[in-house]
Protein backbone atom coordinates (compact mmCIF):
# COMPACT_ATOMS: atom_id res chain seq x y z
CA UNK A 1 0.00 0.00 0.00
CA UNK A 2 1.28 3.59 -0.93
CA UNK A 3 2.12 5.54 2.50
CA UNK A 4 0.73 8.84 2.18
CA UNK A 5 2.55 12.01 3.63
CA UNK A 6 -0.13 14.86 4.96
CA UNK A 7 1.57 18.56 5.03
CA UNK A 8 -0.84 21.30 6.58
CA UNK A 9 -0.67 24.66 4.86
CA UNK A 10 -2.00 26.79 7.99
CA UNK A 11 -2.93 30.10 6.55
CA UNK A 12 -3.87 33.26 8.82
CA UNK A 13 -3.57 36.60 7.79
CA UNK A 14 -3.15 36.03 4.09
CA UNK A 15 0.35 34.24 4.96
CA UNK A 16 0.99 30.62 5.37
CA UNK A 17 3.06 28.97 8.21
CA UNK A 18 6.35 27.38 6.92
CA UNK A 19 9.08 25.46 9.29
CA UNK A 20 12.29 24.27 8.24
CA UNK A 21 13.40 20.67 8.79
CA UNK A 22 16.29 20.23 11.51
CA UNK A 23 16.59 16.46 11.14
CA UNK A 24 18.12 14.44 8.16
CA UNK A 25 21.57 16.64 6.51
CA UNK A 26 19.91 15.98 3.21
CA UNK A 27 16.64 17.64 3.82
CA UNK A 28 18.00 19.96 7.30
CA UNK A 29 17.25 24.09 6.11
CA UNK A 30 14.83 22.45 3.97
CA UNK A 31 10.93 24.48 4.43
CA UNK A 32 8.38 22.25 4.27
CA UNK A 33 4.41 22.26 5.81
CA UNK A 34 3.95 20.57 9.04
CA UNK A 35 2.75 16.72 8.94
CA UNK A 36 4.13 13.68 8.37
CA UNK A 37 3.22 9.93 7.66
CA UNK A 38 -0.70 9.26 7.86
CA UNK A 39 -0.08 5.85 10.64
CA UNK A 40 -2.21 2.49 9.66
CA UNK A 41 -5.90 2.98 11.01
CA UNK A 42 -5.71 6.67 10.75
CA UNK A 43 -7.49 9.40 8.06
CA UNK A 44 -5.69 12.08 6.62
CA UNK A 45 -7.28 14.34 8.93
CA UNK A 46 -6.64 12.63 12.19
CA UNK A 47 -3.02 12.50 11.12
CA UNK A 48 -2.86 16.03 10.12
CA UNK A 49 -4.80 17.11 13.24
CA UNK A 50 -2.02 14.99 15.42
CA UNK A 51 0.90 15.83 13.70
CA UNK A 52 0.07 19.81 14.32
CA UNK A 53 -0.62 19.18 18.21
CA UNK A 54 2.93 16.82 18.46
CA UNK A 55 4.99 19.47 15.96
CA UNK A 56 3.50 22.94 17.00
CA UNK A 57 1.06 22.15 20.10
CA UNK A 58 -1.59 24.29 18.61
CA UNK A 59 -5.01 22.63 17.09
CA UNK A 60 -6.38 23.13 13.40
CA UNK A 61 -9.35 22.77 11.16
CA UNK A 62 -8.99 21.13 8.02
CA UNK A 63 -10.01 22.53 4.40
CA UNK A 64 -9.31 21.20 0.90
CA UNK A 65 -6.23 19.77 -0.28
CA UNK A 66 -3.87 22.57 -2.34
CA UNK A 67 -2.13 21.92 -5.02
CA UNK A 68 -1.29 18.55 -6.48
CA UNK A 69 -0.38 15.07 -4.86
CA UNK A 70 3.43 14.79 -5.40
CA UNK A 71 5.42 11.48 -5.48
CA UNK A 72 8.10 11.56 -3.03
CA UNK A 73 11.30 10.40 -3.82
CA UNK A 74 11.82 6.53 -3.66
CA UNK A 75 8.90 5.93 -5.08
CA UNK A 76 6.90 4.47 -2.07
CA UNK A 77 5.23 7.87 -0.92
CA UNK A 78 3.25 10.59 -1.88
CA UNK A 79 2.44 14.26 -0.10
CA UNK A 80 -0.71 15.39 0.03
CA UNK A 81 -1.02 19.23 1.40
CA UNK A 82 -4.21 20.76 2.75
CA UNK A 83 -5.09 23.93 3.32
CA UNK A 84 -5.75 24.74 7.31
CA UNK A 85 -6.70 26.95 10.08
CA UNK A 86 -5.37 27.40 13.30
CA UNK A 87 -8.39 26.71 16.70
CA UNK A 88 -8.00 28.92 19.25
CA UNK A 89 -5.41 31.04 20.37
CA UNK A 90 -2.60 29.34 20.82
CA UNK A 91 0.36 30.18 18.49
CA UNK A 92 2.44 27.62 17.08
CA UNK A 93 5.46 26.91 19.13
CA UNK A 94 8.33 24.40 17.72
CA UNK A 95 9.25 21.09 18.74
CA UNK A 96 10.59 19.68 16.22
CA UNK A 97 11.66 21.95 13.31
CA UNK A 98 14.35 24.11 13.66
CA UNK A 99 12.61 28.04 13.04
CA UNK A 100 9.39 29.26 11.55
CA UNK A 101 8.32 31.71 9.33
CA UNK A 102 4.53 33.11 8.21
CA UNK A 103 4.86 33.53 4.46
CA UNK A 104 2.70 36.20 2.66
CA UNK A 105 1.79 35.27 -1.49
CA UNK A 106 4.95 37.33 -2.48
CA UNK A 107 7.71 35.68 0.06
CA UNK A 108 6.46 32.36 -0.65
CA UNK A 109 9.79 31.84 -3.07
CA UNK A 110 12.22 33.20 -0.40
CA UNK A 111 12.83 30.23 1.22
CA UNK A 112 14.23 26.76 0.20
CA UNK A 113 11.70 24.36 -0.19
CA UNK A 114 12.08 20.57 0.30
CA UNK A 115 11.70 19.92 -4.17
CA UNK A 116 7.90 18.23 -3.44
CA UNK A 117 7.04 20.94 -1.83
CA UNK A 118 7.38 23.67 -4.46
CA UNK A 119 4.21 23.12 -7.00
CA UNK A 120 2.43 23.08 -3.59
CA UNK A 121 3.60 26.22 -2.53
CA UNK A 122 2.96 28.32 -6.01
CA UNK A 123 -0.64 27.08 -5.74
CA UNK A 124 -1.12 28.69 -2.55
CA UNK A 125 0.02 31.72 -3.91
CA UNK A 126 -3.71 32.86 -5.27
CA UNK A 127 -4.99 31.72 -2.16
CA UNK A 128 -2.76 33.85 -0.20
CA UNK A 129 -3.29 36.47 -2.51
CA UNK A 130 -7.10 36.64 -2.03
CA UNK A 131 -6.73 36.16 2.21
CA UNK A 132 -5.10 39.22 2.10
CA UNK A 133 -7.20 41.27 -0.14
CA UNK A 134 -8.81 44.35 1.72
CA UNK A 135 -12.09 43.76 0.59
CA UNK A 136 -12.70 40.34 2.64
N1 LIG B 1 5.76 16.70 6.98
C1 LIG B 1 6.19 16.92 5.75
N2 LIG B 1 7.03 16.05 5.15
C2 LIG B 1 7.44 16.35 3.92
C3 LIG B 1 7.02 17.52 3.23
N3 LIG B 1 7.63 17.55 2.02
C4 LIG B 1 8.41 16.45 1.91
O1 LIG B 1 9.12 16.14 0.97
N4 LIG B 1 8.28 15.71 3.08
C5 LIG B 1 8.97 14.43 3.31
C6 LIG B 1 10.06 14.51 4.32
C7 LIG B 1 10.08 13.13 4.91
O2 LIG B 1 10.87 12.31 4.08
C8 LIG B 1 8.63 12.68 4.80
C9 LIG B 1 7.84 12.90 6.07
O3 LIG B 1 8.45 12.28 7.08
P1 LIG B 1 8.40 12.79 8.57
O4 LIG B 1 9.66 12.33 9.21
O5 LIG B 1 8.08 14.25 8.66
O6 LIG B 1 7.14 12.01 9.06
P2 LIG B 1 6.76 11.62 10.55
O7 LIG B 1 6.60 12.87 11.34
O8 LIG B 1 5.59 10.70 10.45
O9 LIG B 1 8.09 10.95 11.02
P3 LIG B 1 8.52 9.65 11.77
O10 LIG B 1 7.48 9.39 12.79
O11 LIG B 1 8.66 8.59 10.72
O12 LIG B 1 9.86 10.09 12.31
O13 LIG B 1 8.05 13.47 3.78
C10 LIG B 1 6.14 18.41 3.86
O14 LIG B 1 5.73 19.47 3.34
N5 LIG B 1 5.74 18.08 5.13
Amino acid sequence: MQLVVVGAAIISGGRVLACARSDQPESAGHWEFPGGKVEPGEDDVSALIRECREELGVRIDVGPTVGPEVPLPGGRAVLRVYTARLCGDAAPRLTEHAEMRWLAADELSDVAWMPADVPIAEALRPLLAEGASPSR
